[in-house]
């Protein structure tokens, strides 16, 4: 591992060394790979019918196999304790239930003008950005948009992330303990690291505070009858009659502190790579202009799509651009930021099927690796590597089997926030991709030469 990862770009995500190492065996299905003791000894999954073997439910395991606790442990200073995002069984058919209501897409539409109104925060700052034409982060950017947009969604609450000046404590705290983690190269156990587990306790534990107050009063406003809402918050509230058990209370700031995350950074970093991608493949955003100016018209000011996107109708024309869709679909099958592991118990009698035989996978951890499965040549040809979203348009998407592309995973545990990225992404697109151009300078933060 370590040779592949020295071999690579060492800034890179571990995944890239887990296709090299599955490259080099010349692309077995399953990989075994054994991390002991800086982490677990696991299977990585590079064939996608076995990914979905993985992830769907059947008879024995109704809501798939469950989490692998070492990752989802990891995160647990994020994410909390009982989070929708590691729970297991009923405890999460509970959560998953109790949430699902505020992800359909019928409600997420009516967030239209607040992510419009967060975007006209970001918008000016590219444009004072585009000014100076100072080098920037353009994920750092996007992750306080999808900051801004995620907080007001889950618990209608405005912690100002896209503030240049007079930051919120909340802001600080938790930038600083999500650096905790985008700083490590590997998610090293806590007893590698007991400075970081510290750190990692101590901001854990102000963010904590702060999200306790806020349902505290949530539930205050909702004894003396302010309006029900569809948000994470209220529907954490839901079934707390009389009294906010301390259970009930902790539960609720675990899954506001679960949304807080998985809304975001995936979002902004699907973001990024998506303009990183259009800004080398002057033909894809050719293209993908041709589409806005088709839907909005001519005027690329983005106060005359706001305009067009707040009218009667306006809600139409996000489904209608499809192209624009195709290149999120495909940014996320190149770069995707996110996948799910899965813990085997030992005695499940867990066998994957492959075309060679079976394999009992029983006690292992299982890492459905989708870097290696979306760009299989197998599936996508001599073209895996490249981008090129017109393969999701028309006859050529159905040659591609749905099991493929596993960007926001599939089966019971697969992305409940799809729908709220997918809005969010094509308003940002719709926004910014007519008027501006973006230049990959080089890696923020490190030299030029790191690039
Ligand atoms: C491009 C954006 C996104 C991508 C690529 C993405 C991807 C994923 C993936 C791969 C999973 C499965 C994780 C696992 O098995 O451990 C997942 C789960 C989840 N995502 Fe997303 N996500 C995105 C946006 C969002 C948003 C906007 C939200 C919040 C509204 C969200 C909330 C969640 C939650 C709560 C789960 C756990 C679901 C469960 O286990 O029932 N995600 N996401």
């Amino acid at each position: 591992m370590d040779g592949f990862i020295r071999a690579g770009n060492p800034n890179a995500h571990p995944d890239l060394a887990f296709a090299a190492i599955n490259d080099a065996q010349a692309r077995p299905p399953l990989t075994f790979v054994d991390l002991r003791p800086f982490g677990p000894a696991m299977v990585l999954v590079r064939s996608h019918d076995i990914a979905e073997q993985i992830s769907k439910a059947s008879k024995l395991l109704p809501y798939s196999l469950p989490k692998m606790p070492e990752v989802y442990g990891h995160m647990v200073h994020v994410t909390g304790k009982t989070s929708v995002l590691a729970a297991h069984g009923e405890d999460w058919k509970r959560l998953r239930r109790r949430f699902n209501p505020g992800f359909a897409h019928q409600h997420l539409i009516t967030f239209l003008p607040r992510i419009l109104e967060k975007s006209s925060v970001f918008l000016n700052h590219l444009n004072t950005l585009a000014d100076t034409e100072d080098p920037f982060s353009l994920v750092q950017l996007l992750g306080n948009l999808t900051f801004d947009v995620i907080s007001s969604v889950v618990m209608g609450v405005d912690f100002g992330a896209q503030n240049t000046n007079q930051l919120d404590d909340f802001i600080r705290n938790y930038r600083a303990l999500f650096h905790t983690y985008t700083s490590e190269q590997m998610d090293l156990p806590w007893f590698f690291t007991p400075r970081t587990e510290w750190k990692r306790r101590r901001l854990a534990k102000r963010l904590r505070n702060t999200l306790r107050t806020i349902v505290q009063d949530a539930f205050a406003n909702r004894r003396i009858g302010i309006a029900e809402s569809r948000s994470v918050l209220a529907l954490s509230l839901k079934d707390q009659e009389h009294a906010l058990t301390r259970q009930a209370l902790d539960e609720a700031c675990d899954q506001l502190s679960t949304f807080l995350f998985a809304g975001h950074d995936t979002t902004s970093i699907m973001l990024s790579w998506l303009f990183y991608e259009l800004s080398r493949t002057p033909r894809a955003l050719q293209r993908l202009r041709d589409e806005l100016d088709d839907v909005f018209g001519p005027d690329t000011d983005p106060s005359s799509v706001r305009d067009k996107l707040l009218s009667d109708g306006g809600k139409d024309l996000l489904q209608q651009l499809t192209y624009t869709a195709a290149t999120v679909k495909e940014a996320l099958r190149l770069w995707p930021p996110a996948g799910t592991a899965r813990m085997v118990e030992p005695g499940t009698g867990f066998k994957a099927q492959t075309s060679t035989g079976e394999y009992l996978l029983d006690g292992v951890c299982v890492y459905n690796c989708a870097i290696m499965i979306q760009r299989d040549p197998d599936v996508y040809g001599d073209t895996a590597d490249d981008f090129l979203p017109e393969r999701w348009l028309g006859d050529a998407a159905e040659q591609i089997p749905a099991t493929a592309w596993r960007a926001f995973e599939r089966g019971p545990r697969n992305c409940i926030g799809q729908d709220l990225a997918s809005i969010e992404s094509r308003i940002v697109i719709a926004l910014v991709a007519r008027r501006f151009e973006f230049v990959k300078v080089r890696e923020f933060g490190h030299p030029p030469n790191a690039a």
